[in-house]
């Protein structure tokens, strides 16, 4: 095929837009509906990868450093478990709902089947701004949810993780907590902590790291030297720091990186080193920028690549039709709305998925894991080289029914995920 050539808006095009406002749940649903009518699956099947199996919603209060007690709410929702334990991240955002946890426990399920991990999927979080909490304030939080979640958690039944909000020192607090209750150390039952007590190597620049290798690749399917390509990414924590780093490191030219309060432009490439991330200083990309941008600026910019990397719903029916990049990599987790998706299409800019882009922190998460059980560490050359081998050959898949069936790159994900968690169903012949 003419891989230079932009897809006709018939070849592309979705299923008819729908209204926004759009939760990660409905989102989801209609990106597996899409899917599944591409393939000849059991409805019964899609019927049931619709739902949770189950969502656990618990009450968490804590003493404020001040003496005073406030009560948060946390949820657990495990989605599917038919290839594996549930796997997925413990989100901290004021904006944590049931909905999109289930959402983005959906997601979960299909990402761990793109990259053929023996995992089902599952996401949690606690409905709070993790920036108004005091470190001490933040461990008893995190202790007592570890306490409200412990009997539904375990290293062969649910495995938690870092997402937006949480970082390897909350994932110690986790494990410690569940630890002390089961009377021996249990590194298995999370993944993402820090390497001296069982986390891998790599696993905190893992989930941008491999959106870095996901666009590596695409721009070299459509004959694009990463010199001669501009970035734009929003969000600088785990995922879009670490992700610019690589893509500045290999040559790539990134004209803008965001924190929450705006956007660093420098049209002639910003030195992503001398940026702090996230993780060593929240808020700080417009504090040492020259230039500041707006968050929607920097999503239309005229750049190569988009790299969507902090919130869901970015792109929008809104802002849809004035992206100007060739290619978005959607280095967050649904990014883009299902009407997005489809203007987006229409117009001929290629959307590389999520459940694609971002794998590498669970798959690293895996590596852990097996570390954990086996109680053997891995040196991180043999965690970026096992990592960059899985999204190689995840990325190969997906390229396989791309070009196969005339689809979307989402669709192409979907594809493969869903034959296998199909499969997986068909195989077991229940509905566990
Ligand atoms: N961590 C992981 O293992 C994985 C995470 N993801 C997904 O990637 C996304 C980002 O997660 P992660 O990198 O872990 O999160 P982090 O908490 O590490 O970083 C979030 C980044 O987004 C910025 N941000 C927050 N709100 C906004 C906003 N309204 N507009 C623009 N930027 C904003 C933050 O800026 P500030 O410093 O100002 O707060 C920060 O730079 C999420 O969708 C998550 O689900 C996907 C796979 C794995
Ligand atoms: O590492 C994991 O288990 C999951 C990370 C995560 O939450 C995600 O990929 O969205």
């Amino acid at each position: 095929m003419d891989a230079n050539s932009k897809r006709s808006h018939d070849e592309q095009s979705n299923s008819s837009p729908s209204a926004e406002p759009e939760s990660a749940v409905e989102t989801a649903r209609r990106q597996l509906r899409r899917a599944a009518d591409r393939l000849d699956i059991d409805p019964n099947v899609v019927e049931r990868l619709k739902h949770p199996t189950k969502v656990h919603e618990v009450t968490v209060p804590i003493e404020r450093d001040d003496g005073t007690v406030e009560v948060f709410t946390g949820y657990r929702a495990q989605h599917d478990s038919v290839r594996g334990p549930y796997k997925g991240g413990i989100r901290y955002h004021p904006e944590v709902t049931r909905d999109e946890c289930v959402g983005l426990g959906m997601w979960m399920t299909w990402k761990c089947a793109v990259m053929d991990l023996p995992f089902g999927g599952a996401k949690g979080g606690i409905t709070v701004d993790p920036k108004s909490l005091s470190a001490d304030e933040k461990e008893r939080l995190t202790r007592r949810f570890a306490e409200e979640i412990r009997d539904i958690i375990g290293p062969t039944v649910d495995i938690p993780a870092p997402d937006m909000g949480t970082d390897p020192q909350t994932m110690a607090w986790l494990m410690d907590a569940y630890s002390m209750q089961q009377g021996e150390t249990v590194p298995g039952v999370v993944t993402g902590k820090p390497p001296v007590i069982g986390g891998s190597e790599g696993r905190q620049e893992a989930p941008g790291r491999s959106v870095a290798i996901v666009t590596e690749r695409v721009c070299d399917y459509y004959n694009r030297p990463l010199e001669d390509t501009t970035v734009a990414v929003q969000g600088y924590g785990s995922v879009g720091a670490n992700a610019a780093h690589l893509l500045d490191e290999w040559g790539a030219t990134i004209v803008a990186v965001s924190d929450v309060n705006g956007a660093m432009y420098d049209p002639e490439g910003i030195d992503t080193e001398s940026v702090p991330s996230h993780d060593e200083e929240p808020e700080a990309v417009t504090k040492y920028a020259e230039t500041v941008i707006g968050n929607d600026e920097l999503l239309t910019l005229n750049v190569d690549v988009l790299i969507p990397a902090a919130l869901g719903n970015v792109l929008t029916e809104a802002n849809a039709d004035v992206i100007n990049a060739d290619i978005v990599v959607e280095g967050a987790n649904g990014p883009t709305t299902s009407t997005a998706d489809a203007i987006l299409a229409d117009q001929g800019v290629r959307v590389i998925p999520d459940i694609l882009a971002n794998a590498g922190g669970v798959t690293v998460s895996y590596f852990e894991w097996l570390q954990d059980i086996n109680r053997r560490k891995w040196s991180l050359e043999r965690v970026n080289d096992e990592l960059e081998t899985e999204m190689h050959a995840a990325w190969q898949s997906v390229r396989d029914e791309y070009e196969k069936r005339n689809v979307t790159w989402r669709e192409a994900a979907y594809i493969v995920a869903l034959s296998r968690i199909a499969e997986a169903h068909d195989a077991r012949g229940l509905w566990p």
